[in-house]
């Protein structure tokens, strides 16, 4: 039978097996929820970058360059780190060039050995998790966390989607069970228990609060996002 893992941080990637598993990013507040934002409304690629010269560089080449450090928009860029900025279909049709404080970090630590890197978000866990079932292949779950710590946000929206994929996967892997349970006692008050969480306080002292709701919607979109080579690009699953 098919077995899902949870990984809670970066920082321990190398003791899980990445190599032929569909690896699931998952940077809640705010950048997989941002992507799939942006995939929803039309954004023809998102091309993840981990450091933000890389990333400006795209600019000359006529991308829309998206940069944000510490929850703030980075020196130069058009755009930071908010799903908010994509609703209107400003930028459809657009190729986005995008680095975060953590999650862009973990897009890169897996794309070469992953069978394929999917991006991980509330607002389309549904869909996320009918893909995987459909697939072959054993799935990590990969929790961008807060700078190599572990995070509330990430690891409940992965014991979330490990809750979707029972029965037809199994595991071997404590997190997942414990994660498992730790979502569905919460789902029903999701968002007064993740705004304990130190990750919201944070974007709270931005005044970003309506990130925040945004980001703990759940089944928006019936889409994936999936990396092709260097792009995000989404895929309709039905
Ligand atoms: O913009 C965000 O939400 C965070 C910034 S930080 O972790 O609070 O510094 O970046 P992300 O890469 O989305 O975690």
């Amino acid at each position: 039978m098919k077995k899902v893992e949870i990984c809670v941080s970066p920082e321990l990637l190398h003791l899980y097996e990445v190599s032929g598993k569909n690896v699931v990013i998952v940077d809640i507040f705010r950048a997989t929820s941002t992507m799939m934002a942006a995939l929803a409304n039309g954004v023809a690629s998102i091309t993840p970058f981990m450091d933000l010269e890389s990333c400006r560089a795209k600019a000359a080449e006529g991308y829309v360059i998206a940069g944000e450090r510490n929850g703030l928009t980075a020196d130069g860029f058009e755009l930071g780190n908010s799903p908010i900025a994509y609703l209107d279909g400003a930028y459809a049709g657009k190729k986005i060039a995008m680095t975060t404080t953590n999650g862009t970090l973990a897009i890169e630590k897996t794309k070469a050995e992953a069978a394929r890197v999917i991006i991980g978000a509330f607002v389309n866990l549904r869909a996320t998790a009918d893909f995987l079932i459909g697939l072959p292949e054993d799935v990590l779950i990969l929790c961008a966390g807060w700078k190599g710590k572990f995070n509330l946000e990430d690891s409940l929206y992965a014991g979330a989607l490990a809750a979707l994929l029972f029965p037809q996967f199994d595991t071997d892997c404590d997190t997942v069970f414990a994660m498992k349970n730790l979502y569905q006692d919460n789902a029903h008050r999701l968002n007064l228990f993740l705004g304990q969480a130190s990750h919201a306080k944070r974007l709270q002292n931005h005044n970003i609060e309506a990130d925040i709701d945004f980001c703990l919607q759940l089944n928006q979109y019936d889409l994936i996002g999936i990396l092709k080579g260097d792009e995000l690009i989404a895929e309709k699953t039905k």
